[in-house]
């Protein structure tokens, strides 16, 4: 694993090479799940930094620090601040091994060129007592800053990413936590080309994948009753792009759609009774309902077709759940998202085996096939690497302006397309991840078409076809000829 991921700074192309070439294989090492433990033990494996650190000592000072990258034209930042990596909790600055990785899918899947790629990470502190502790750890030894000092911060680097690189340069959230993942969505929104990955990226990844899946599961989507674990960025940015979607087929209120979705947290099913102590974000998910506590009995009460889980809480689809689901449905469709492996809702094997072989399954993290009762038993990846570097391309090849959320649905709806028969034969409700450049020229396409539709591209006048023109615009990582 050090090897290869070591190969990313001694030798890029040979690194992207390896990657491309290798994809299936290689994705789980420079991404979920080892990419969690690479952040756990940052400390004690760093040799230099991969990205670049901001920290709250650089007030005032944080356009001179982005002077300070070597490479000048940037097209695309991903940038956290550590306070919620994958389902793995705060893991303060050595969290930059997410903006590393997801920047390397980028290049890999996406075709984005690495040098105009940029990690960042905010170094606000870190509220995790063990890495506050750690001789190793590598950042700020203290608490987070919070409120105007945190936003403050944000603010100056928001600005300073808009005076040095203009305004088509992507600003991808990562891994922040809910607190101020949906505050810093809305608020630069409007002002800056943003996308969060765990909001937007997962819905849209998500909302393909039930696509796909009602040709295995039958009916339409708003026909189907959603149940979600968990009520964060992923929850609520899933249960909203499938609500919106709905919306778009039967003309009917969003508020209308919202009524077929059902989400618990860590109180229980969010029910109307409870609206006045719930964060903004759940709030649109107050039904009139009477109080459930537990998700078992959630999924008795609301008899859901669908079953997602999006907490960040491992084991959490248990023998019973699973069975209840079995119970209520002939083919029950259960998507296990929270990320690294550790923590996934319930693993392939517990789905297939307490489905008895009739679920379809699909997880954040990859899962090998499963063998039961002499069947073999194929899950997706339902991971939001799949949207993030076809969509990211798409708005740069468009220079687009700003992201909307009928570009989300344009990646899904292109995603979903890529499903072949081939795949459905299997229990697949998405593609493989060999065909995925393919998939990302196709996604960056639809993407960059809504962009033009909407008028916020300007890239102009628009290429006539522009599948062509992403393929044309990805980086590849071969040798020059020179003859
Ligand atoms: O990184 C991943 O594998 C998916 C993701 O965004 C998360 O779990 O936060
Ligand atoms: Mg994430």
């Amino acid at each position: 694993m050090m090897l290869f991921c070591g190969q990313q700074e001694r030798n890029e192309r040979l690194f992207y090479k390896l990657l491309i070439d290798n994809v299936e294989e290689l994705l789980p090492i420079v991404y979920t799940p080892v990419v969690g433990e690479a952040c756990q033990k940052y400390g004690s494996i760093f040799k230099r930094p991969q990205g670049l650190y901001i920290s709250l000592k650089e007030k005032g000072k944080i356009l001179e620090v982005l002077k300070n990258w070597p490479e000048r034209s940037i097209q695309v930042i991903v940038v956290t601040d550590g306070e919620r990596i994958l389902g793995l909790g705060d893991l303060g600055c050595q969290g930059m091994g997410i903006p590393v990785g997801k920047l390397a899918l980028y290049s890999a899947l996406g075709g984005v060129r690495p040098s105009a790629c940029l990690p960042i990470t905010i170094d606000v502190g870190t509220n995790n007592e063990k890495l506050l502790n750690d001789e190793f750890y590598i950042g700020l030894r203290q608490k987070r800053a919070t409120g105007k000092e945190y936003y403050d911060l944000l603010h100056e680097f928001m600005s300073a990413v808009k005076q040095n690189y203009g305004e088509k340069v992507l600003v991808q959230f990562e891994d922040f936590a809910n607190h101020n993942a949906f505050e810093l969505l809305a608020k630069y929104g409007t002002t800056h080309l943003v996308f969060n990955d765990d909001i937007q990226g997962t819905a849209s990844v998500v909302l393909a994948g039930v696509v796909a899946a009602l040709k295995l599961i039958g009916g339409t989507l708003p026909e189907h009753t959603f149940l979600f674990l968990g009520a964060g960025e992923a929850g609520t940015g899933i249960a909203e792009l499938i609500a919106l979607e709905m919306s778009k087929q039967t003309k009917a209120p969003i508020e209308e759609s919202r009524k077929k979705i059902w989400l618990v947290d860590s109180k229980g099913l969010i029910v109307s009774s409870r609206v006045n102590s719930l964060q903004h974000f759940k709030k649109p998910w107050a039904h009139e309902h009477e109080p459930v506590s537990t998700l078992i009995e959630a999924v008795k009460v609301i008899k859901p077709t669908v079953l997602i889980g999006s907490s960040g809480v491992g084991k959490t689809f248990t023998k019973e759940v699973v069975e209840a689901m079995t119970a209520n449905n002939k083919i029950p469709l259960i998507l296990a998202l929270s990320n690294p492996t550790s923590q996934s809702e319930c693993t392939a094997e517990e789905a297939y085996q307490w489905s008895e072989g009739r679920a379809i399954f699909a997880s954040g993290s990859p899962f090998d096939p499963v063998e039961y009762k002499g069947k073999v038993y194929y899950s997706g990846q339902a991971n939001n690497a799949y949207i993030f570097p076809g969509f990211g391309l798409g708005l740069v090849m468009s220079g687009a302006i700003r992201v909307h959320d009928d570009m989300l649905l344009a990646a899904s709806e292109a995603l979903a397309k890529q499903v072949t028969e081939e795949n459905y034969k299997k229990g697949l409700t998405y593609p493989p991840f060999s065909d995925i450049r393919k998939i990302s020229a196709n996604i960056a396409a639809n993407v960059a078409a809504k962009a033009y539709e909407l008028g916020l591209a300007t890239h102009l006048p628009r290429p006539q076809d522009l599948v062509k023109y992403a393929e044309s615009c990805m980086y590849s990582p071969l040798y020059r000829n020179y003859r």
